[in-house]
């Protein structure tokens, strides 16, 4: 069976749902499943390439990036929504070489399974949606975030707060906020212009990675939160549907201390801190 199929057929049933670092940090069956497939399959054809993938470091494997060929994976990216079969859940898979952390990498790829939406874009080649074309909208309005991420409670606090309460200044740039309960997912609506930006401080990199690209080579543009490049690793992104958008958000976002993915990452949260059926 392919892993599309695994994460739909799970999908419908009950599951027994362990919890990382917080209580919104979940972690199922599937998603080990689905990178443990994904890691064998690529690992078959390419020996040498090495992974940085969101479970094999829930489960103690370091963030290491080198110059070597890497897969950054996401194996179910909304793992909350899965659990609760809110429909947006997406496989997110970027590949980078000689340390590339800013966009665009090399390529990046969102399969949004219960849509059926496959999104990708490879490194000056364009971004595409089930093989159309995709082009950021270039205007600004509609903005995506997610308001409950992060092992790090203030962090997390400091999402919602952001979501319930859009700073004034934000509302220049901003007239309706949408959450989809997947980064991967937030981010590619930018790509298509259906929302004209996504910022989020505690995103992971493979939350992130692939989508920066798709976005890019849609036409739009990624930067940090602070107004410099994005960096993958900082856990910082701007999306926007023009740089005239993503500065204008920078400029009204409130920046909080955020520990980048590389630095003192090789975090075993094995035994998790519970389970639960749902
Ligand atoms: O489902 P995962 O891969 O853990 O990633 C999600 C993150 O953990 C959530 O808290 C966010 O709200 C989602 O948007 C992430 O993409
Ligand atoms: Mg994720
Ligand atoms: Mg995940």
């Amino acid at each position: 069976m392919c892993f599309p199929q695994i994460i739909l057929n799970a999908f419908k049933q009950q599951k027994q749902v362990h919890l990382k670092s917080s209580q919104a940090d979940l972690v199922t069956e599937t998603d080990l499943r689905v990178e443990t497939i994904l890691k064998s399959a690529i690992r078959d054809k390419y020996p040498v390439h090495r992974f940085i993938g969101e479970e094999s470091v829930a489960a103690g494997e370091c963030v290491e990036l080198t110059d070597s060929p890497t897969w950054i994976i996401d194996p179910i990216d909304g793992t909350a929504n899965f659990v609760h079969r809110f429909p947006f859940v997406a496989i997110s898979i970027a590949f980078t070489v000689n340390k590339q952390v800013k966009a665009p990498m090399e390529f990046g790829i969102v399969y949004s399974c219960v849509e059926d939406k496959l999104f990708y874009a490879q490194k000056g080649r364009g971004a595409f949606l089930n093989g159309e074309p995709l082009n950021a909208s270039g205007q600004e309005g509609g903005i995506t975030c997610e308001p409950d991420s992060d092992d790090d409670d203030e962090v997390r606090w400091q999402g919602l707060s952001g979501l319930c309460c859009i700073p004034d200044d934000m509302l220049c740039v901003c007239f309706s906020v949408r959450a989809l309960g997947t980064a991967a997912v937030d981010m590619c609506q930018v790509a298509t212009g259906g929302a004209d930006a996504y910022y989020h401080i505690g995103m992971h990199c493979w939350d992130i990675a692939a989508s920066s690209i798709i976005v890019q080579e849609a036409g739009g543009v990624v930067m940090d939160t602070d107004g410099s490049p994005f960096d993958m690793m900082s856990r910082r992104v701007i999306a926007a549907s023009s740089t005239a958008v993503a500065n204008r958000i920078s400029q009204v976002i409130q920046a909080f201390p955020c520990r980048r993915d590389d630095e003192d990452q090789c975090r075993c949260i094995c035994g998790g801190k519970g389970v639960n059926s749902v």
